[in-house]
């Protein structure tokens, strides 16, 4: 199938109409180039990656998103969020082709296939995993015919500013015949059967490939001050990328309906996941819009302690408990120190420091600026997150993760910590900028940290004042209760001092506070129903209230949708389960990917991509789908154990 755009364009009419119809506050979104047929859309990209960084490679064969060498680091192919002169790498076919893609088996090498009127070519791409150096493999095999292809190699380093220095061959170089594009501490190296002839900052060729021809091309990147590494034995990288993949893969222990979804959604979770250092990116990209034209662009090439949390539980429900290991050496690194200095996020190394600041150079995503890197949200108070960590590495214990005396020592701190400041308010785990509240949510999660800091003295035999997290953990529990629920509307609310509700209270039942079947947690999965959701697919909250503290509106959110699939199967409700199951995964794209957010009005994903959020969420839905089935549905009230 080809590649077809609908062109449509957002204006500040088309959506001023739709808030005011909400009832709401006026719009402040700008017309921006969203459905011009020239931007690509998001699900239009697959992604390869090396388990230090990822890169974005679309359906017509442009690399256009790649940060070397760290998920973090300033991207030197940026036109994702601007044009070609931002950067890109392009191999892809000189003339209109119809396109088809697919990833070879449980791996991340993405085989597409362009087949025009003359002919038919496979175009093979792949990250292997580096060692000091990152490279990409790109090989060009005739299948039918001959098929003219067109190769643009243009190198932006520092997310598209920085223009290199590029030297064919250079001097300390006499191996082979190859492309060097250097500036600072970075340096790319362009080898390949038939480079490309350099122009005014561009590299481009046109070349033919016939059947049973190959042209093959390397890319490579290391520190600047070093030898140029050896070439690749490209045969020999494919196959052992496939072999560790695969092997990775092989291991998923779970067995149930949409176990496709499920493990290339694991493939993605572990994509985002840098294996020297065990921490985990909330998603491969910075900026692209929840709001085209609006302000809600947001950094997520970090770990969250939320995130990871449940990616980790998403990684432990399939069998993947070496995984925890890693992850919590990783955590115990990033918030070594003083309990109180615990932060929400750090860098996937696991440093602290991640300001926020807007590229101005760069136009955005189909021109929905701004552009930012780094994130603000690093220094908010966010109460939930210590029930995640705590719920995670409770399961983990609970799936045979053998039990660590520092690990228990920082959590006995972190618990501890929490205990002497449990009633605070909060940004809540949507990261609000409007004023701090007592979110429901944030509270349950609370409740979830002590009760497992409970748990783990009861059933695992560790150290702690129980007592007074006992205390702690029925005291909250029924503040919840009597300042969260609202009995005229039968439903918990977004915070304490509102009638609103918020998907996150689906958590609920899923993190054990209350049996699924429960009349409050029915009555909040209603109000969901009847306020959140749009076209089907569930809103975080209804942005019209102002809570956030952001102008402008947002699409529903995946996650949240998955988490209703969720809580309908555990409630006993297989039908709507099922349903709501089916049209999220058609949402997925060809090749199983998905972003943050989707807008049901132009059958467009947007926020970053690939989300760990939505991936992860997509396996605890599944999971919940296969449970009822294994139990029949949950009208017994007992509490389901906890998962993503
Ligand atoms: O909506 C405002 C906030 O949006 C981002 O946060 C969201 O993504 C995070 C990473 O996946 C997730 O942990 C959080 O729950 C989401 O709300 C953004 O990172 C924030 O800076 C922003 O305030």
């Amino acid at each position: 199938m080809g590649t077809e755009v609908t062109p449509f364009m957002l204006s500040v009419t088309t959506d001023s109409r739709r808030i005011a119809a909400a009832g709401a506050r006026p719009d402040s979104r700008r017309s921006t180039a969203y459905g011009d047929p020239m931007v690509t859309p998001i699900e239009d990209y697959a992604v390869l990656g090396d388990t230090e960084t990822v890169a974005l490679v679309s359906r017509e064969g442009s690399i256009d998103w790649l940060c070397l060498p760290r998920f973090d680091s300033p991207a030197c192919f940026a036109a994702l969020l601007g044009t070609p002169e931002h950067g890109r790498w392009l191999i892809g076919p000189a003339e209109p082709a119809t396109t088809t893609r697919r990833y070879l088996e449980e791996t991340f090498i993405l085989e597409t296939v362009h087949e025009t009127p003359s002919g038919r070519v496979r175009v093979t791409d792949l990250m292997p995993v580096g060692d000091g150096r990152s490279d990409v493999i790109r090989r060009v095999e005739g299948l039918d015919g001959t098929v003219r292809m067109r190769h643009e190699w243009v190198v932006r380093f520092g997310y598209g500013k920085v223009r290199p220095w590029v030297s064919r061959s250079p001097v300390h170089h006499h191996d082979d015949d190859v492309i060097a594009a250097i500036a600072g501490p970075d340096m790319l190296v362009l080898r390949g059967d038939r480079l490309p002839h350099g122009e005014d900052g561009h590299h481009r060729d046109e070349f033919e490939v016939s059947a049973g021809e190959t042209v093959t091309f390397t890319l490579t990147w290391f520190e600047s001050w070093r030898d140029i590494p050896p070439a690749l034995d490209v045969d020999e990288q494919v196959a052992s990328t496939r072999r560790r993949t695969d092997a990775w893969a092989d291991r998923c222990t779970y067995e149930g309906p949409y176990r496709d979804q499920v493990v290339r959604s694991l493939l993605t979770l572990r994509l985002l996941t840098d294996t020297r250092f065990g921490g985990i990116v909330a998603a491969a990209t910075t900026s692209l819009p929840e709001d085209p034209g609006g302000q809600r662009n947001w950094d997520y090439r970090y770990c969250w302690l939320r995130d990871a949390s449940l990616t980790l539980e998403a990684f432990l429900a399939c069998g993947y408990v070496a995984e925890a290991r890693v992850w919590r050496n990783w955590l115990l690194r990033a918030v070594a120190g003083d309990p109180q200095d615990l932060q929400i996020m750090y860098r996937v190394d696991g440093s602290r420091e991640l300001p926020e600041r807007e590229l101005d150079h760069l136009p955005g995503y189909a021109g929905s600026s701004p552009v930012r890197v780094g994130n603000d949200a690093v220094s908010q108070r966010q109460m939930d997150v210590l029930g995640e960590v705590m719920i995670a590495l409770h399961e983990a214990r609970a799936r045979g993760l053998e039990t660590d005396g520092e690990a228990w020592a920082m959590q006995l701190a972190l618990v501890n910590e929490l205990a002497d400041h449990w009633d605070e308010p909060d940004n809540g785990l949507w990261e609000v900028r409007g004023p701090q509240r007592h979110f429901t949510h944030s509270r349950v999660m609370v409740w979830a940290a002590f009760d497992r800091a409970v748990r783990a003295v009861e059933e695992n035999d560790l150290d702690g004042p129980v007592d007074r997290w006992r205390d702690l953990r029925d005291r909250v529990k029924a503040e919840v209760l009597e300042k969260g629920f609202d009995e005229q509307r039968n439903t918990f609310t977004q915070h304490y001092d509102t009638s609103e509700v918020d998907a996150s209270l689906l958590l609920i039942p899923i993190v054990g506070f209350l049996p699924p079947d429960d009349e409050r947690v029915l009555g909040t999965i209603a109000a969901v129903e009847r306020d959140l959701l749009s076209d089907g697919l569930v809103l975080r909250y209804r942005t019209q209230s102002g809570v956030d503290g952001l102008p402008g509106d947002e699409h529903p959110f995946l996650a949240c949708s998955w988490w209703l699939v969720s809580a309908y199967a555990m409630a006993g409700m297989p039908d709507k389960a099922q349903a709501l199951m089916d049209r999220l995964v058609g949402l997925l794209n060809d090749v199983g990917l998905v972003s943050e957010e989707y807008d049901p009005q132009h059958e467009r994903m947007v926020g970053n991509f690939p989300q760990a959020f939505s991936h992860l969420t997509l396996i605890g839905a599944a999971h919940a789908m296969a449970q009822a089935q294994r139990t029949g549905a949950s009208s017994s009230g007992q509490q389901i154990p906890s998962g993503p």
